[in-house]
């Protein structure tokens, strides 16, 4: 199906399932792995006997998996590992006006990875999230992710926890997997800071428990703009939409172009589709640049000339495939991450780094002050009327 005109609300929009939710939560805070068993049972309709996978079940999952996939995951692995260490941060020193200052970049201590499973599994969700909290020299990494069918974990899941090295892995999903992380129970170790994508019962828990634990934010179902041209080709145009369209019914499309050709041939190939896409016709280029910031999507291609140089005009989105490059590319292999912002979370962040695991420790060590910061610091804290504040420099210094 298709809307020629964008949705009032985003079809991925969480706040519908807030109140369900909250009681999810409620009811893991107060009664732990039994609320998780429960749980688990009636929203994922299998019965678990634990909820920390254990070392041999680990071992015996991985040992499961196809060669041929296990091989494609150490392939992305370095791609992806290339990425990240490109971003790691130095510690700076330095020092002004007789004041010596810097940043030392600190590791979090403890973290906890969602990954997704329900219509799909997503073992490529581990490597994203774990390389980058790996190279951020993470000690502590918790993953938590839907059982199986059988009740157990996903082999290449398995493979990649194993790979990275994490210290635990729990058979638990959405919403109660969350709470299980912000609040810790019997069985699941709680974290300093939570960090993963998830359908809108996962994304609303974490907005939920960000009062007790950090977030990284919001990466709910998926997300794809594409500004095309006449030098797009329909055919790849359309696949794409298609592509991230498998994410689930409340992923939000967009096709924004000036160029009717193209849309009347993308048309023909996605109008039988019970999903709804959206198709915007554009004045220009530039109008559909405007609407595409608007958006903020998760995923914006730019199948456009000059590609590079109109990708300066792009302020909100979360990671940009360039030229013919399908946003599948990036989701497994690229470098970039595939953990990105949702429901315009794109306006405040990008998508998950090594700087979502580390933090900038600042220091400042007074060697000679000079007068006129002295005075101004004095100044300032008795404009305020912290009358101590400006006691404590000035017994120092004066
Ligand atoms: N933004 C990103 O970075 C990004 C990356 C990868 C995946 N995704 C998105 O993640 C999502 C994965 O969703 P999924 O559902 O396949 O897996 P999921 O793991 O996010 O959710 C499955 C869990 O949801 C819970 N659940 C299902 N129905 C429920 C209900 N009615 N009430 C309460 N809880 C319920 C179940 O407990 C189950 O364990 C997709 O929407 C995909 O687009 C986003
Ligand atoms: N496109 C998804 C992010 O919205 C990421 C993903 C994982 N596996 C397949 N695709
Ligand atoms: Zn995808």
């Amino acid at each position: 199906m298709i809307s020629y005109s964008l949705p009032n609300e985003r079809p991925n929009d969480f706040s519908r399932v807030i109140p369900i939710v909250r009681d999810i939560i409620e009811s893991v805070k107060a009664r732990g792995d039994n609320a998780l068993y429960e749980l688990t049972e009636k929203l994922d309709k299998v019965k678990i006997n634990n909820i920390k996978v254990s070392e041999e079940e680990l071992k015996t999952q991985a040992s499961k998996l196809d060669p041929k996939v296990k091989q494609a995951i150490d392939v992305a692995y370095e791609q992806l590992k290339a990425f990240h260490e490109m971003l790691v941060p130095p510690n700076i020193g330095g020092g002004y006006q007789g004041i010596s200052f810097g940043v030392v970049w600190k590791s979090i201590e403890k973290i906890g990875i969602y990954v997704p499973s329900g219509r799909y599994s997503y073992p490529s969700t581990l490597l994203m999230a774990g390389i980058p909290a790996k190279v951020a020299k993470v000690k502590e990494i918790y993953v938590a992710s839907p059982p199986t069918q059988e009740g157990s974990v996903n082999p290449a899941l398995a493979y990649v926890a194993i790979k990275l090295g994490v210290n635990d892995v729990y058979k638990v999903g959405g919403a109660q997997a969350i709470a299980a992380l912000a609040y810790g129970t019997e069985s699941v170790r709680k974290v300093y800071k939570i960090v993963g994508p998830g359908n809108v019962y996962v994304q609303a828990a974490k907005f939920l428990v960000s009062n007790v634990v950090g977030i990284d934010g919001i990466e709910g179902p998926t997300e794809l703009v594409i500004i095309a041209d006449e030098t797009a080709k329909p055919e790849h145009v359309a696949l794409d939409m298609k592509a991230q369209a498998e994410h689930g019914p409340d992923t939000y499309i967009v096709l924004l172009s000036n160029d009717d050709e193209l849309l009347k041939k993308v048309e023909e190939k996605i109008k039988d589709d019970k999903k709804i896409y959206y198709i915007i016709k554009t004045k220009s280029i530039d109008e559909a640049i405007e609407i595409a910031n608007k958006i903020a999507p998760e995923h914006l291609s730019l199948y456009i000339k000059d590609a590079y140089t109109l990708m300066d005009k792009i302020v909100n989105a979360g990671a940009i495939s360039l030229g013919n490059t399908p946003p599948a590319i990036i989701d497994y292999v690229a470098g970039p991450n595939h953990i990105l912002p949702t429901n315009g979370w794109a306006r405040i962040r990008g998508g998950v780094t090594v700087y979502d695991f580390i933090k900038p420790t600042m220091y400042a060590n007074v060697r000679d002050i000079n007068k006129q910061l002295l005075d101004a610091s004095i100044s300032l804290a008795n404009y305020e009327g912290f009358i101590i504040h400006g006691k404590s420099i000035g017994a120092r210094y004066e």
